[in-house]
């Protein structure tokens, strides 16, 4: 993690205006896929699906599940990177037995949001292909 703010003072404060929090949400959204390659995973897949779904000429509903499926890793991804850093800031790294209760939790909706996009492919492009 890059924690160099080239002798500027850090902001702690409540961010003002609306392109601050842009700005601030955009730079978390870089962190997040420059440190986790999970989260660079899913992009490739999604756009393999994407392209996919292209190829088969999906519908407009079928579209709409498979974006759906694919924010809801996205998320899951990204929710499962806060709590892991949140964990490691709280016990800095030490061992202890609900930091990775915490950690195995929070990679289980992972799990849950992984077979959740996995069972609406299987439905759209089962559907796709079969039809
Ligand atoms: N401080 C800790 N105390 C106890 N167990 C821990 C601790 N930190 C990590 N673990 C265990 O190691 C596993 C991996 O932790 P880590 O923070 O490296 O997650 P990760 O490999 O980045 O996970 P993911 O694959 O979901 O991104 C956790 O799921 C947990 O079982």
């Amino acid at each position: 993690m890059n924690l160099d703010y080239n002798g500027k003072k850090p902001q702690t404060s409540k961010n003002k205006y609306f392109w601050q929090s842009l700005r601030h949400a955009i730079a978390g959204l870089f962190a997040a896929f420059k440190t986790e390659a999970n989260l660079r995973r899913d992009i490739w897949l999604a756009l393999i699906v994407v392209g996919l779904g292209i190829y088969y000429q999906l519908t407009y509903l079928e579209w709409l599940a498979i974006i759906l499926a694919i924010f809801i890793v996205l998320m899951a991804e990204f929710w499962n990177t806060v709590i892991e850093y949140l964990v490691d800031l709280l016990v800095d790294h030490q061992f202890h037995p609900l930091a990775k209760q915490i950690k195995d939790i929070s990679a289980a909706s992972v799990l849950i949001s992984a077979i959740l996009a996995l069972l609406i492919g299987i439905i759209v492009f089962g559907h796709a292909i079969f039809n």
